[in-house]
């Protein structure tokens, strides 16, 4: 384009822009260039995702030198005195230049070169253990080599990695979706999350629909994903990547525990998904439909490359074209060795240093997936029913509780009635949030660490989480308060609010909540789903013993201090505080039937919800996978 009498050029997706670009990873206005004192200017138009010049994200305004190389979603774009010129192509290259890895000095890849084009089907093969998975992680970005480099599209998959990550889908090996949604609505939720967020409805609809279409998909749409095939699972996971029409997708074992007519589909599937013009590179055990691949590395145990070419060549190279013979001989180290094909060099490396992360979206991103997780909620009828009926069992264990004056200041023949229904009421609100989200994180934190890799805020996922929670709160401790309030009667004189069941309900709502997000954030930091039970069971005993309302804490060193970190402390203490429980023989002063009291306790378990929140957006910000 020449640009010679401009002053002012609009880049985006909208049909008024002076340069128009079809790819929904541009936003609709997304950057604007002009000539200011003679000079070219670029200011970046709050896209999406960011304008790099040169691969770093512009914040702002970024002054363009002759020269420079201009980054809108997938197109490349360099000022050449009066021309601004569109470039890529060759470019677009996955080069690997003699790339190493290392864990504890052991060495899990050495020697890999690969310069992989657009239209490419490539497959990594090997035995058990040899490091495909590793070279797959390697190749994605997730991790970053110990030697060598890696380049796609000239940027450096590592240092470099904002600039390439939107344009890399990666399908792990475990399915990383939400099974319990139909195919279409895990597609939509994930289109609302990985698209600009200036892409109108329609447009999401639309490219909801072309790319279930794309991995034939369109009959099964409306079913749960917990109820398709195994291979057709696994189209829903490609189709998640597809969404963002990436130029690489990396395959981790598509086929595993799939018959060899699936294997045999997939691999169709993936063949012309490179014919389409991608770079596709797959992972797989099953070595009888590599025939349309273009090039195939085979890789020996401690990823050393022993083969690469094409699949007819294997014959030649081997004496053999039993798969079973080849391994065997890899593995005993009898192959004959390798000479690496040369790589052309990688496109010339531009800035070194790592580009800040995205910062898009947040609260699109947190009403997404609010909505993805209430519908989740429902979508799965007999957890929704667990929910409900968790609160009605916790206040009938509250009414077993002898004498029938409830919450009111206790007979003289149940002194005791007010103050042990309070424990079971608490120490049950307390539960009853801890059991809710127990297992939250870790149970889909494959799905989070794929989201994050595309974008994904962990601050926008902890808020959402928080809000969802809130909102399921409020339901299970309205039924808590209104059973027993209804069997028994309930605390007589407020402090502050009009109502003293409404300040009995508040306190019982923030205790689930607070001991909801502090067992969100153990989610967070266990390592398995075996071991959210055990930090369940612990956090609810913790809280029966440091509430106060069982055994005296108040005045007691280290017992007073830990238990201001335990929700059920600060809920039985507003609740004791609205009831007016006598504090016979009992210095507790946080019971004292007065405002400031209850109001005190109440802020108390905000501030910890609150700083659970926080914690948690942190500790998803480090979460690496497991392996
Ligand atoms: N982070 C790590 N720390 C230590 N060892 C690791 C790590 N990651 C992988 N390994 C080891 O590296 C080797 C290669 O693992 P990888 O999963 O890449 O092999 P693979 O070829 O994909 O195997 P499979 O075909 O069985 O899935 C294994 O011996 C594995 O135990």
């Amino acid at each position: 384009m020449w640009i010679g009498n401009r002053v002012r050029i609009t880049i985006g997706r909208a049909s008024d822009n002076d340069i128009v670009l079809g790819d929904l990873q541009v936003s609709r206005r997304h950057a604007r260039l002009e000539r200011v004192g003679g000079a070219w200017r670029l200011t970046d138009l709050g896209s999406r995702n960011p304008t790099l010049v040169n691969g770093v994200p512009v914040a702002g305004r970024s002054p363009i030198a002759d020269g420079d190389r201009i980054t809108v979603g997938a197109t490349d774009l360099r000022v050449d005195g009066d021309n601004l010129v569109a470039t890529g192509g060759e470019r677009t290259r996955l080069v690997a230049d003699d790339v190493g890895f290392a864990v504890g000095g052991r060495s899990l890849l050495s020697g890999i070169s690969l310069d992989l084009r657009p239209g490419q089907l490539v497959a990594v093969v090997g035995p058990s253990g040899a490091g495909k998975s590793t070279l797959l992680k390697v190749l994605s970005g997730e991790v970053a080599p110990t030697s060598g480099r890696i380049t796609y599209d000239g940027y450096d998959m590592h240092r470099q990695r904002s600039a390439v990550a939107r344009r890399v889908g990666v399908v792990p090996q475990d399915d990383v979706v939400h099974t319990r949604l139909t195919a279409r609505s895990a597609l939509s939720y994930a289109a609302k999350l990985r698209l600009p967020d200036d892409t109108g409805a329609a447009a999401r609809r639309r490219r909801v629909t072309e790319t279930l279409a794309e991995v034939e998909l369109t009959e099964h749409a409306r079913k749960p994903i917990h109820r398709l095939s195994g291979g057709q699972r696994k189209r829903v996971s490609i189709a998640l990547e597809l969404l963002t029409a990436p130029s690489l997708l990396m395959l981790d074992e598509p086929t595993s525990g799939l018959d060899p007519a699936l294997d045999k589909q997939i691999m169709g599937r993936l063949r012309e998904l490179a014919d389409a013009g991608r770079t596709v590179v797959v992972v797989t055990h099953n070595v009888t439909n590599l025939d349309g691949c273009d090039l195939v590395l085979l890789l020996a145990p401690g990823g050393v490359p022993v083969f690469s070419g094409r699949p007819a060549e294997l014959r030649a190279r081997f004496g053999t074209s039993d798969w079973a013979d080849i391994f065997q001989r890899v593995v005993a180290g009898t192959a004959p060795p390798h000479q690496p094909a040369p790589v052309g060099p990688a496109p010339a490396p531009e800035a070194a240093a790592e580009p800040p992360p995205v910062h898009a979206g947040l609260g699109h991103q947190v009403g997404t997936l609010a909505a993805r997780h209430l519908r989740l909620i429902f979508a799965d009828p007999g957890y929704a029913l667990f929910l409900l009926l968790v609160p009605v069992v916790l206040a009938v264990l509250a009414l077993a509780v002898p004498g029938h004056e409830g919450l009111r200041r206790s007979a003289p023949e149940h002194p005791t009635e007010a103050a042990q229904m309070l424990v079971l009421v608490f120490v049950g609100a307390a539960f009853m949030g801890a059991a809710a989200s127990a297992r939250e994180v870790v149970a889909e934190r494959a799905i989070f660490l794929r989201e994050r890799a595309v974008g994904l805020r962990p601050g926008a996922y902890a808020l959402a989480k928080a809000g969802v929670f809130a909102l399921v709160a409020v339901v299970q401790s309205a039924v808590l308060v209104g059973v027993v309030t209804t069997v028994k009667p309930g605390p007589v004189d407020a402090v502050l609010l009009s109502r003293p069941v409404a300040e009995l309900a508040v306190a019982v709502w923030l205790t689930a909540l607070a001991s909801c997000l502090l067992s969100l954030l153990g989610s967070a930091l266990v390592r398995s789903l075996e071991q959210t039970t055990p930090v369940l069971v612990v956090t609810v005993m913790a809280q029966l013993v440091l509430c106060g309302g069982m055994i005296p804490v108040a005045g007691r060193p280290v017992l007073a201090q830990l238990s201001w970190l335990a929700p059920a402390r600060w809920g039985y203490a507003a609740g004791a505080s609205t009831v007016d429980l006598p504090r016979i023989g009992s210095p507790d002063r946080l019971w004292t039937h007065d405002w400031p009291w209850w109001l005190g306790s109440v802020a108390a378990l905000l501030l910890s919800a609150v700083a659970c929140t926080a914690l948690l957006a942190v500790r998803t910000r480090r979460l690496r996978p497991e392996r």
